[in-house]
């Protein structure tokens, strides 16, 4: 057998202590499916004595991670650690400067810093794989770049963020507190260190900015990701929703469309929706993460699996370091970093389609009427309305009042919200869902 494909570990928590528990217990079946040996040379991590539940005495240890790529030994640097910047960005840089490899998991890294990270890649003459990166365990990046890379992708969404999902779902089914259900999601591992960036729609949008550059050609841009997350969702939704026939699902979405000037523009969006209850993605549960992209020649491909925790993360950081030891080098977003397309931005305005309103009102006359005056003054017309329950909102009684939009444009959905702001009939802002219907 070929001469061993040597890696340093930069990061030894949930995913890195995955990646040496599977490179462990698979080694001779990765062996000879990659050719060669995968060793472990050297190894970081900012607590040297920490038990991990693995045995390090092997491994070489550096206290700066930053310097794992100059070292002789090492052929490719695994970045485990996180974080856009910082010590994970210094060390992605130093690796292809000293000509090594970098397989990475961290998705903050990518989405913000990916074009000028794969030019340098690709000047070495070295691999940039990120699959764990983007939907955990399911291989969505390798799917788009070999198995579907004869089709132009025309939109690409899904859920996208296991912690978000394990909340709703687990809130779904059991009507717990949402604080609740986030404390034990970050106890599984699922969360990132932050967990504002999975509560409020980050992670995703970081992943779907991935995803994007490599289903369109564009360069990563993760700017104009519009990103809401499920801060706002309370049980009185989920329970509404299911009365109506959907489930709540964060939500990622991106399509390319020519402007009127015949431009290609990038719509990104990361936000809850109603998801009708026969559609795929209604009833992906706990971590799972589920990818759809539609290709001109292949139709719709739905790819689902576990999105986050150790196992998952790890078998998709191991597939990529074995597509290196077989000598896959590739263009890390499929075309070559100086050839991805700088796409504008599209507006969201002129999209259309359904929408769940939730109004927290005053509990008095007339209030109803404004709401309902204010959507036909918009030209918003309305599917069906709920009122229901009542709640305190600091001193004030308060009631939901619900509806379901007709199909309409998400301009006037804007108009209507924009006549009610500064309403003193609104105990708190709307909360607007679009619904995912097919
Ligand atoms: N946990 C998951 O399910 C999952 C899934 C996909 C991708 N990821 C990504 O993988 C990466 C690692 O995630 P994790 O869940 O294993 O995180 P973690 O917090 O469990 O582990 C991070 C590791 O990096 C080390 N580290 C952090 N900051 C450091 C610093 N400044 N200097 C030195 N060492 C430092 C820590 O000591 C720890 O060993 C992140 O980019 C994350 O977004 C995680
Ligand atoms: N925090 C992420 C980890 C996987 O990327 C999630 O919950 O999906
Ligand atoms: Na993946």
């Amino acid at each position: 057998m070929s001469e061993p494909l040597r890696i340093a570990l930069a990061g030894l928590g949930t995913v890195g202590g995955g990646v040496i528990r599977l490179l462990e217990a698979n080694a001779a079946l990765i062996a000879r499916r990659a050719g060669r040996p995968i060793t472990i040379s050297a190894i970081s991590a900012r607590n040297r004595s920490k038990d991990r539940g693995v045995d390090l005495s092997g491994y070489a240890w550096e206290d700066d991670m930053v310097i794992l790529g100059e070292r002789p030994d090492v052929d490719v640097v695994v970045e485990l650690v996180g974080g856009a910047d910082g010590p994970a960005l210094a060390l992605a840089r130093t690796t292809f400067e000293a000509g090594k490899a970098l397989v990475t998991a961290n998705k903050a890294m990518i989405a913000h810093h990916g074009l000028e990270l794969a030019t340098k890649a690709e000047a070495a003459k070295v691999a940039f794989k990120f699959e764990a990166a983007v939907a955990g365990g399911i291989p969505v990046i390798k799917a788009l770049k070999e198995g579907a890379a004869a089709n132009h992708i025309d939109r690409i969404y899904g859920i996208l963020n296991g912690t978000c999902n394990y909340i709703l779902s687990t809130m779904e089914d059991t009507g717990r507190d949402f604080a609740d259900v986030l404390a034990e999601a970050q106890a599984k591992g699922f969360a990132e260190s932050d967990p504002s960036f999975d509560i409020d729609g980050i992670d995703a949008a970081h992943k779907l900015a991935i995803l994007s550059s490599i289903a369109f050609g564009t360069a990563v841009d993760f700017g104009p990701v519009a990103a809401t997350g499920i801060r706002r969702v309370l049980a009185a939704d989920i329970a509404q929703a299911d009365a109506l026939g959907y489930y709540i699902r964060l939500i990622g979405m991106a399509e390319t469309e020519f402007d009127a000037a015949g431009q290609r523009r990038l719509f990104q969006r990361v936000h809850p929706m109603l998801v009708h209850r026969d559609h795929p993605l209604a009833h992906v549960d706990g971590a799972t993460n589920a990818v759809v992209a539609e290709g001109n020649f292949v139709g719709r491909l739905l790819f689902q699996g576990a999105g986050a925790g150790d196992g998952p993360t790890a078998s998709a950081v191991v597939a990529d370091l074995i597509d290196i030891a077989r000598g896959d080098i590739g263009a890390p977003f499929s075309i070559p970093a100086a050839e991805l397309e700088q796409a504008r931005p599209a507006d969201s305005g002129h999209r259309t389609g359904k929408a769940y309103l939730r109004f927290t009102v005053a509990d008095r006359p007339g209030v109803l009427a404004e709401i309902t005056a204010a959507m036909r003054d918009a030209g918003v017309s309305i599917e069906s309305l709920i009122q229901k329950g009542r709640a305190a909102v600091g001193s004030t009684e308060t009631v939901l009042v619900a509806m379901v939009t007709h199909e309409g444009p998400e301009s006037a959905i804007a108009e209507a919200l924009r006549l009610l702001d500064g309403s003193p009939s609104l105990a708190a802002p709307p909360l607007v869902m679009h619904i995912l219907e097919d």
